[in-house]
């Protein structure tokens, strides 16, 4: 029996296989020849690849932007190639980046979601791969009502009061994760008594407490922290393109599930995914339900979609009033609760660790030049002298420019989004005679347009003096429009990075502290070098530093006295604010 149903099955794998390639191949061809409007109209310049698979074997996929960047020095502003059946196009140059994804947004604002990441393990749920469409307006809109630039101010409270918490820990950590050895995990995974957790702890704790009202008081044994980190670790692996063969041949989609061994295994990252964000949902629901009013936008969400009538919305998506599709500009509707739980998560994925890598370079590039690191020191110490007792505030931005252009310069040299997030074109365009095919992936190569020694002369060399004007206010500069951006770290047009009001808070508050209090030092030879990719910084779409020692000696008892005084203080707001006190 077994070996009759063994031939029916290879018969069955045989036809499926063949039929299904030979019908994609024709759709391929078919949707080359598509655009008769622009026959002869040339595709930009790129590496020659080879038949079906294109240029993916000259890739190292979990590490792609060394090999981009080549290809940007030798074909220029725009090149294009093939991974598989997708079609890329990467724009190498602020000019061309600016004209395509801001000022032509109504095409550019599309998204390239990975299948395997986007469709299998986010159920289609992900914001920030959800394509240019009325779901992401939903989300966008309800978003921009919490980190938008002027709601985001409202954070500050809190982001304020966990760097006292932040400045604490790194006072008690000393010199631990020199003396001690730490080992990082396989996916990521950083030791709870290394530095590097203190940041994250920091990072991840102000984006809960955005997102669900809660906060994370512990840096051992806290029941989401490095979840949370172990499934963004996870995502930027599977989303990187050409990680899987089914997100470039879309003709492997059609295969049944018993030839389809990724598709079980996406499934099963979706529900490990969902015991994480469907649980932390879930339990707001019950507090909610139970009468507890929490702060947060989650909780604030649920509580304004039951006065609308609508206190369970189960599945994904929005609860459509206004037909989905392009022409659609309206954001009516409400989030239903996968939806509304990925979007939380997404959050905690967008805010957690891009803005903990930002602050852990920071110390990285400080410790190489340690000049700038000293000038930094010497220009917060004019502006808040430890004898004022007080940690610098907000209020000290304006007379800080020297801190702002080495945080500026860090975004510069070595972003955490190294390719940004990929964009799609939604209709047939052309640039500079150029033809880019409608559903062409669309990257803003953030990498190649920092590393342009015509917009940044000596682009590897960390230089704070390409912001830094004596006397006058270093503006952040920046925003979604291209006019006055003058560094790329968080995107463009409609897609920009909505929370970068609230990262430059956190980089501004969290380094300005850490600058005033301790003084900062790393054994020589265990220094990473930032030019040395595979030791220094991590595989996946978002390449953070990996782990390296660091020792936080406080700068004076006087200083340490004011952490402590602080640190105490904050555990008194807690209290009155009802939140979970600090726990070491
Ligand atoms: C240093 C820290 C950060 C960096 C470098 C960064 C960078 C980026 C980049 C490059 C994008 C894609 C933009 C594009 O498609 O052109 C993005 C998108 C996004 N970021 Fe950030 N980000 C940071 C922090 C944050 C924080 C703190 C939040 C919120 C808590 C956040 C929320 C988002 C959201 C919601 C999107 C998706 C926007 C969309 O698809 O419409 N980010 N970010």
């Amino acid at each position: 029996m077994s070996d009759v149903q063994l031939r029916d099955v290879t018969t069955l794998d045989y036809t499926v296989v063949l039929s299904t390639l030979l019908l994609s191949i024709l759709l391929y061809v078919f949707a080359q020849r598509r655009s008769s409007q622009y026959r002869g109209t040339p595709h930009p310049p790129g590496p020659t690849g080879i038949p079906v698979l294109g240029n993916l074997l000259q890739v190292n996929v979990l590490r792609p932007y060394p090999q981009f960047l080549a290809w940007a020095r030798e074909y220029g502003p725009i090149f294009r190639v093939r991974m598989g059946f997708t079609q890329m196009v990467v724009l190498n140059t602020a000019e061309a980046a600016d004209e395509l994804l801001v000022n032509r947004g109504t095409i550019y604002s599309g998204r390239a979601s990975p299948h395997v990441a986007m469709d299998l393990v986010s159920d289609g749920q992900r914001m920030v791969f959800l394509g240019y469409e009325h779901a992401w307006r939903v989300v966008r809109r309800a978003l921009q009502g919490v980190i938008g630039p002027g709601p985001s101010r409202q954070l500050r409270r809190m982001q304020e009061f966990e760097s006292r918490v932040l400045m604490h820990d790194l006072l008690l950590h000393g010199d631990q994760s020199v003396i001690e050895e730490h080992i990082q995990g396989p996916s990521g995974e950083v030791p709870e008594r290394h530095w590097f957790a203190i940041i994250r702890r920091y990072t991840t704790g102000v984006v809960l407490n955005m997102t669900y009202g809660q906060r994370v008081n512990r840096l051992i044994g806290h029941p989401y922290l490095h979840r949370i980190y172990n499934v963004m670790g996870n995502f930027t692996k599977v989303s990187q393109p050409g990680n899987y063969m089914a997100d470039g041949f879309s003709v492997l989609r059609w295969l049944p599930d018993f030839l389809a061994p990724w598709r079980i295994e996406a499934r099963k990252m979706h529900v490990w995914e969902m015991d994480l964000w469907g649980r932390l949902l879930e339990e707001c629901r019950a507090t909610f339900k139970s009468g507890i009013a929490l702060a947060g936008f989650v909780p604030t969400y649920l509580r304004a979609r039951a006065d609308a009538g609508l206190e369970d919305l189960p599945g994904g998506g929005v609860s459509s009033t206004a037909p989905a599709g392009p022409s659609d500009t309206s954001a009516s509707g409400w989030m239903r609760d996968k939806l509304l739980a990925y979007t939380a998560g997404s959050m905690l994925e967008a805010g957690s660790d891009t803005t903990a890598a930002t602050i852990e370079t920071f110390i990285m590039f400080m410790l190489h030049n340690p000049d700038a690191l000293k000038r930094a020191q010497l220009e917060v110490d004019e502006v808040v002298p430890v004898a004022q007792g007080r940690l610098p505030s907000w209020e000290d931005e304006e007379r800080l420019p020297w801190v702002i252009a080495c945080i500026k310069e860090t975004l510069r040299r070595r972003p955490p989004t190294i390719m940004g997030v990929p964009h799609r074109a939604d209709a047939d365009d052309v640039y500079e005679g150029y033809f880019i095919p409608k559903g062409t992936t669309v990257i803003g190569n953030i990498w190649a347009i920092h590393m342009d020694a015509s917009r940044y002369p000596d682009p590897l060399a960390f230089r704070p003096e390409r912001w830094y004007t004596p006397g006058k206010p270093t503006r952040w500069a920046s925003g979604p429009t291209s006019q006055d951006r003058d560094q790329y770290a968080f995107g463009w047009g409609r897609r920009f990075c909505q929370g970068s009001y609230m990262a430059e808070a956190s980089l501004f508050i969290v380094l300005t502290r850490l600058l005033w209090g301790l003084d900062i030092s790393c054994p020589p030879a265990r220094l990473p070098d930032p030019n040395d990719e595979e030791t220094t910084w991590t595989d996946g779409f978002i390449p953070v530093p990996k782990i390296f020692p660091a020792a936080f000696r406080v700068r004076s008892e006087a200083h340490a006295e004011v952490i402590r005084n602080v640190y105490a203080d904050v555990q008194r707001e807690w209290q009155v604010l009802g939140l979970a006190v600090d726990e070491r």
